[in-house]
């Protein structure tokens, strides 16, 4: 007999593959198709100045949005921050934005988390809250890092592993394909309302 349909949804690729457009799109296409669903979550989008990438920001599915790393900051407590490569991780941006979308709630229908990637993990309490929301019985569609040298970061691996996940890695010749693959499969999922 075949097992339940996989719960948590992982989209995985190179950079710049199309994760986080794809996992827009769905979101898009199930507000149209599902209005009366309660779809929670954050993405995170370059910020770009004069064409140049300067970093990055955390948008909740509501529409509101903070830094989340930047090559400009200099603030004097920014010394102390994180960084990846040339940009410097705003953990306490990250954390006020992206925390309180991951709360379970009984009337969330759909966890939407983009990305759980190195930068989100300098959180301490970000992963445990993801873990929270992969445990619960709440559908989630989140896009995680494709590993590097065959290894995933710290944490990664325990989402791809979970029981009841499904991974979809992308490339440009799969990503129109896997969009509709994952928008039928969550509307399968989720309830008729
Ligand atoms: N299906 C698609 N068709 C055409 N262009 C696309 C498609 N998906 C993504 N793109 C384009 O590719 C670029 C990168 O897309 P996106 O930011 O979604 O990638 P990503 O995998 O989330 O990147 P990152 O790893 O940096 O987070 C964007 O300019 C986007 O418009």
């Amino acid at each position: 007999m075949a097992g339940a349909p996989s719960r948590c949804l992982f989209v995985t690729g190179p950079p710049g593959v199309g994760k986080t457009t794809l996992v827009m799109r769905v979101f898009e296409a199930l507000r149209a198709s599902h209005p009366n669903l309660t779809i929670r979550g954050f993405y995170t989008r370059e910020v770009r100045e004069s064409g140049e990438r300067v970093g990055f920001e955390v948008v909740t599915l509501d529409g509101r949005s903070g830094p989340l790393a930047s090559s400009k900051v200099s603030s004097p407590e920014s010394v102390r921050w994180p960084t990846v490569g040339k940009y410097k991780v705003d953990v306490a941006s990250l954390e006020s934005l992206a925390l309180p979308e991951l709360q379970i709630q009984e009337e969330t229908d759909l966890f939407i988390i983009d990305e759980v990637g190195k930068m989100e993990l300098f959180s301490s309490a970000f992963f445990p809250a993801v873990m929270r929301v992969i445990e619960s019985n709440i559908p989630v569609l989140a896009t995680i890092p494709i590993p590097r040298n065959g290894r995933d970061i710290p944490g990664v691996a325990r989402l791809r592993n979970h029981p009841g996940a499904a991974v979809f890695t992308l490339n440009t010749g799969n990503r129109d394909m896997m969009r509709e693959t994952i928008y039928n499969h969550l509307s399968c999922l989720l309830p008729k309302r």
